[in-house]
């Protein structure tokens, strides 16, 4: 398929338009864009926060360094390696993670997110994402025609893990001291159900994998749109036809744009701890034969037919991701 744009959902639109775009990310690559959506006021206030706050001095930030059971804090640059694959690389980025939990230990976080404007800011966006993925659940769930709240009722509000923000920061190549060759952020997929990636000032870098034709295609970056793609547990859910994408982000071959810090925002929507990992019950999934290829091997472990959960998958990604 061609990757001159990825699937747009206008929230806007009528449901059948949004069913139709909705089925062809399912079919395709599992990333779409959302337009329309009513966050834009919000998202350009958190990367404000943000910014302000990935400005402080190393020191400062290394205060609230990551705290690798809850999953909280402040991940400095060469923490993180999302590629599984290969344990020597590192990613040249800086990110913040505030998990939902964080949201009743207002006073763990550093004083730029817990002052009282950013926190409330921070609360309605958790809400507003939290509300977009639900919405985007119901059509999910009409399109392959099972209960309304098949989705929703498998992802509560008020039960763990919750949900999940990442501020991230990549920085200009001048301050990367090793070789120019370097990833951003490694190649991986997304270990929950949904993925909703905030870009800033149409800064590129985003790149997808596509099974079918095994190559990596350039995401458009554009402020006004949520790039959103699905996470492994949909892979699960059913049956290997949506996919859960290798994704990464690249430096930029332009040297105008290598000199710029990339900024974005990812919120990570999972099921609740004791979800199943089982086939949605579907027609349309019930009739698919799954088989593994190459790139599914980091989703689907050998298990000897153990029922995984959703905690369970998603703490072992995490796992790797940190084990370190
Ligand atoms: O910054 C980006 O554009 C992508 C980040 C990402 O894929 C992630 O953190 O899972
Ligand atoms: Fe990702």
């Amino acid at each position: 398929m061609s990757f001159s744009s990825l699937p747009v959902i206008d929230l806007k639109s009528n449901s059948d338009d949004i069913h139709q775009a909705l089925l062809l990310a399912c079919s395709t690559t599992g990333f779409f864009y959302v337009s329309n959506h009513g966050l834009d006021s919000l998202q350009s206030q958190m990367f404000s926060m943000a910014k302000e706050f990935f400005y402080l001095p190393l020191n400062e930030k290394q205060l609230y360094s990551l705290n690798t059971t809850s999953y909280q804090g402040y991940l400095r640059i060469g923490r993180e390696n999302l590629d599984s694959t290969n344990s020597k690389l590192m990613d040249e980025k800086e990110a913040f993670l505030i998990p939902q939990s964080d949201l009743n230990k207002k006073q763990q976080l550093p004083n730029i997110f817990s002052h009282e404007e950013n926190f409330k800011l921070i609360e309605q966006f958790f809400q507003q994402c939290y509300d977009l993925c639900m919405h985007l659940f119901e059509y999910l769930a009409e399109i392959f025609q099972i209960d309304r709240d098949y989705f929703t009722s498998r992802h509560k509000w008020d039960k763990a893990p919750g949900v999940a923000l990442k501020l991230l920061h990549y920085p200009p190549i001048n301050q990367i001291e090793q070789n120019i060759n370097v990833i951003r952020a490694g190649a991986h997929s997304d270990y929950g159900s949904l993925t909703l990636l905030f870009q800033h000032d149409n800064k590129c870098g985003l790149e997808v994998f596509d099974r079918l034709t095994n190559c990596w295609y350039p995401v458009e970056a554009r402020d006004d749109m949520i790039v959103v793609n699905f996470g492994d547990v949909f892979e699960y859910w059913s049956k290997g036809m949506i996919k859960s994408t290798i994704h990464r982000v690249i430096l930029p071959n332009n040297i105008n744009e290598q000199n710029h810090s990339r900024f974005s925002i990812a919120f990570f929507c999972d099921p609740n701890g004791d979800t199943l990992l089982t086939p949605i019950p579907s027609k349309l999934i019930e009739n698919h034969i799954y088989t593994k290829d190459e790139h599914a091997k980091h989703v689907f472990n050998d298990n000897d037919g153990h029922v995984l959960t959703a905690g369970e998958h998603i703490r072992m990604r995490l796992n790797k991701t940190y084990q370190y």
